[in-house]
């Protein structure tokens, strides 16, 4: 990045030069605030070492919850070798997509191929299919769901039939699943889901559930529950129909953490990503948190950038465990760079957009982001 800037300033207009100078600094401060914010420090200039910050322990110390998620993300992004075949750096699908909801697959699985995933497919309902197809031409788009509305009752059990073989024509090759975005609710095709989810189980696919996803495992705990290849990824609503449903009372922010660990051990140990003003990961066992400055629009959708994020980041996490890169659960890390980068992300387009910030303006800044921190 360094020897392009320098060619262009030696060959372009001085008013360019400037723009580019600019351009150029305001993203090293701007990564050097990231960098700050992440280690709980003050937000005034500093002078950081970013090796010395890689080699960090992934999680603090002491009594913060805030996992080091630079260190994280750095550890566990990929190299981009020209060794490497198509495929290698991921092959994401996302179980979503129905009549009203077409948006949220596409920014879920539009997000996987943009941090750096080689493959995405979308398996949605048939009206789904040419919308989301029209947004890109890069997803790979299976129109297979069917919702009760068109379908008769004794042809049910022969359409279920083949969803599933369908689908489990793929199974393999995915090196994770996000089920739920855009989903929608209707029985049958929920029913359909969870044979697939029961498929992705039995080959240790690892599944991020969203959105509507969540809606069928709070009320069939038993597709996840034991399953530790399993990442919940609830919004307030989601989180607290959880909590009801396995513990049996009301969220508690004042012993939230307790909370956390209880759900995700009350649920056999799957990780879980409680999304909020900040965001909460736990396994059971360990709990942490990323809390970086993100943004302050809410607009629909970031929620499925995030499952989309963190479906490929959990991919590279378990290639670096296979290999003893990193020790630590690869769901927690996954869901902690995950988070990381979509605030990263949130926050300049923010920058940029302001009260206009929408989720695709988000989308288009997850690689300015991950050059940021992590520079090719
Ligand atoms: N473009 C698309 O295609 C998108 C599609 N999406 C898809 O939509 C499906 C349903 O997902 P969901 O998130 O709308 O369902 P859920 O969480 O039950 O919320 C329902 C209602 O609860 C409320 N509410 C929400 N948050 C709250 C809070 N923090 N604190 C308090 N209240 C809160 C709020 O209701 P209101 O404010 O109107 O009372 C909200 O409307 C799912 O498939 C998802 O993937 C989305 O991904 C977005 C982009
Ligand atoms: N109050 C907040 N302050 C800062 N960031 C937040 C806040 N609430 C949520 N976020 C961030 O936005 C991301 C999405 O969380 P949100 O609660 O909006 O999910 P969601 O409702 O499932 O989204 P979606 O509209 O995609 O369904 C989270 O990862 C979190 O980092
Ligand atoms: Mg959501």
């Amino acid at each position: 990045m360094c020897i392009k800037l320098v060619i262009f300033i030696l060959s372009d207009s001085s008013e360019f030069r400037d723009n580019l100078k600019l351009a150029y600094s305001a993203a090293v401060s701007r990564r050097q605030q990231f960098l700050i914010r992440c280690l709980g420090g003050s937000t005034e200039k500093k002078n950081f070492n970013f090796q010395s910050i890689r080699m960090q322990s992934v999680m603090s110390s002491g009594p913060s919850l805030e996992a080091e998620s630079v260190s994280i993300l750095t550890s566990i992004i990929p190299g981009l070798e020209s060794t490497k075949h198509k495929g290698q750096a991921g092959k994401i699908a996302v179980v979503g997509g129905c009549r009203e909801y077409t948006g949220a697959p596409y920014f879920s699985a539009i997000s996987a191929l943009k941090i750096g995933a080689d493959l995405s497919h979308v398996f949605c309902t048939k009206d789904a299919a040419p919308v989301i197809k029209s947004y890109s031409p890069e997803l790979i788009v299976h129109p297979i769901l069917e919702e009760s509305y068109s379908i008769r009752d004794d042809e049910k059990s022969s359409i279920s039939a083949k969803v599933i073989a369908e689908v489990e024509k793929w199974m393999e090759r995915f090196d994770c699943l996000v089920v739920g975005p855009g989903l929608g609710r209707d029985p049958f095709l929920l029913d359909c889901v969870s044979h697939i989810m029961k498929h992705a189980r039995e080959r240790n696919v690892p599944m991020v559930i969203d959105g509507d996803g969540l809606y069928l495992v709070t009320n069939c705990l038993d597709l996840v529950s034991g399953y530790p290849l399993a990442v919940l990824t609830p919004n307030v609503n989601e989180y607290k129909r959880l909590v009801q449903k396995v513990l049996s009372s009301e969220v508690n922010d004042e012993n939230g953490t307790d909370q956390l660990l209880s759900l995700a051990k009350g649920i056999g140990g799957v990780t879980i990503l409680r999304k909020g003003k900040s965001d909460f990961v736990s396994d059971g066992k360990t709990a942490c948190a990323v809390s970086i400055y993100g943004s302050p629009r809410r607009c629909g959708g970031q929620g499925d950038i995030l499952s989309g994020s963190v479906a490929v980041f959990l991919s590279w996490a378990r290639q670096c465990a296979a290999k003893g890169e990193v020790s630590m659960n690869p769901t927690i890390l996954g869901c902690v760079a995950g988070s990381a980068l979509l605030r990263y992300a949130a926050s300049m387009a923010f920058d940029k957009k302001k009260r206009s910030t929408l989720t695709g303006d988000i989308i288009e800044c997850l690689g300015r982001s991950l050059q940021e921190i992590c520079p090719v």
